[in-house]
């Protein structure tokens, strides 16, 4: 199988390649490397030649692939991926990037909560696999059984997502925002008797003055927070709140009488784990323990953390789950609201199960067809 990779060297990329090595996958495969700034250059390292860099925008270079496997972006998807069909390309698609994920003719991958519908798409011959919003990815993998058992009636999610999802140049102004912060206090803090009180007004003067390094964000996030990811709809919520409910539903296969899902997404200073504030109505009464053993059986990646003070805090954090495909679901308690009610926490990072994990399994799944 010819697989061409394109945006394999951007941060999405990188992370699957890292996952494709460690896993082996491209001894089954035949890995073409295409770029859009370096025509001729060396590939990525994974342990076996490969052809120099061919150009991403060669629709007659493209169109000798099986499958391609895009994390390069939405803009590139829309330049090149209908040139390609037009042409009568019939390979498989798969893409990171969210520009065709709502497509009639694209299903939304997350095998381990949908491969029944990933494997009916196969069967109708759909050539085009995308990659879920990785909020809407991480919440489905760690509540995936209780959607499995039917049991959902609706799901409020209150999201603290990390830098990354932002992309790599945010993630670096994120801490260079938060050096510039501490140096602009260091002799306060290197005085033990200084008042905290204007500690914290310095602070604040510095995030507040024009010097404050915001190009990627816009604003401060260090020592802050930004309730809004994404564009503004006419609803009054943003396209990454949009996302919930009307991915979740497609991957789930119930777009047609749709489970509600709503919230506020907010970004966080964490680095590249996303976490979400859960609360469930479920359709019906189901005892906690029922609850945590179908959550922990829904997949090997879903983890429970007993509601616990000292395990939540060691174990449900970005900074313990960062770089790890585990994804922990915990503070699971039945809330003040009614025994239908269910709290949750669930924390997972977002360049594994959340972009790079979903598109390296539906590759497998082409390549063991
Ligand atoms: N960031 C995220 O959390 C998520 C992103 N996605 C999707 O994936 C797409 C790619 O995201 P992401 O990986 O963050 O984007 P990056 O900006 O890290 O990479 C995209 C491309 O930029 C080019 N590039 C230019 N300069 C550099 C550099 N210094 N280092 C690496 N690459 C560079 C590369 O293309 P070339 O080699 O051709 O020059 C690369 O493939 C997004 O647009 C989005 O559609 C999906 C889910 C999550
Ligand atoms: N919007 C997400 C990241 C992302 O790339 O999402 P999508 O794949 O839906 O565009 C975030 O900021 O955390």
């Amino acid at each position: 199988m010819r697989v061409g990779f394109v945006g394999w060297r951007g941060m999405v990329g990188s992370v699957l390649m890292e996952r494709m090595l460690a896993e082996g996958d491209f001894n089954d495969i035949d890995p073409i490397f295409f770029t859009t700034s370096n025509v001729g250059g060396t590939g990525p390292n994974i342990g076996k030649s490969t052809p120099t860099l061919k150009d991403a925008t060669d629709i007659s270079e493209l169109k000798n692939m099986d499958a391609i496997v895009s994390c390069q972006g939405g803009d590139y998807t829309k330049s090149v991926f209908g040139a390609l069909r037009n042409i009568g390309w019939d390979g498989y698609w798969i893409d990171a990037a969210s520009s065709l994920r709502m497509a009639d003719d694209a299903i939304i991958v997350l095998d381990p909560v949908n491969r029944a519908v990933v494997d009916q798409g196969l069967s109708q011959g759909i050539k085009n696999y995308v990659g879920g919003n990785c909020t809407v990815s991480l919440m489905l993998m760690a509540i995936g059984g209780l959607f499995q058992h039917d049991l959902v009636e609706w799901v409020s999610s209150m999201t603290y997502q990390a830098a990354s999802g932002a992309g790599a140049q945010n993630m670096r102004e994120l801490i260079t925002q938060m050096g510039f912060l501490r140096d602009s206090v260091a002799d306060e803090l290197a005085n033990p008797a200084s008042a905290i009180l204007s500690i914290d007004q310095k602070i604040t003067d510095a995030m507040r003055s024009g010097d404050f390094p915001s190009d990627q964000f816009g604003h401060p996030l260090a020592g802050s927070l930004l309730p809004f990811i994404d564009t503004q709809l006419d609803n009054g919520q943003s396209r990454e709140e949009w996302k919930g409910q009307s991915e979740t539903n497609k991957i789930l296969g119930t777009s047609a009488s749709p489970t509600p899902i709503d919230g506020t997404c907010v970004r966080i200073g964490a680095m590249r784990c996303h976490s979400q504030a859960l609360t469930i109505k479920l359709k019906k009464e189901v005892p906690l323990s029922d609850i945590e053993a179908l959550l922990a059986e829904a997949n090997p990646w879903a983890k429970v953390i007993p509601n616990d003070r000292e395990a939540t805090l060691s174990e449900l954090t970005p900074t313990k789950v960062t770089g790890t495909l585990s994804v922990p679901v915990g503070r699971l308690r039945k809330m003040n609201m009614g025994p239908e009610y269910l709290n949750a926490f669930t924390v997972g990072d977002q360049l594994l199960w959340g972009a790079a994990e979903p598109l390296r399994r539906m590759l497998r799944i082409l390549v063991e067809r």
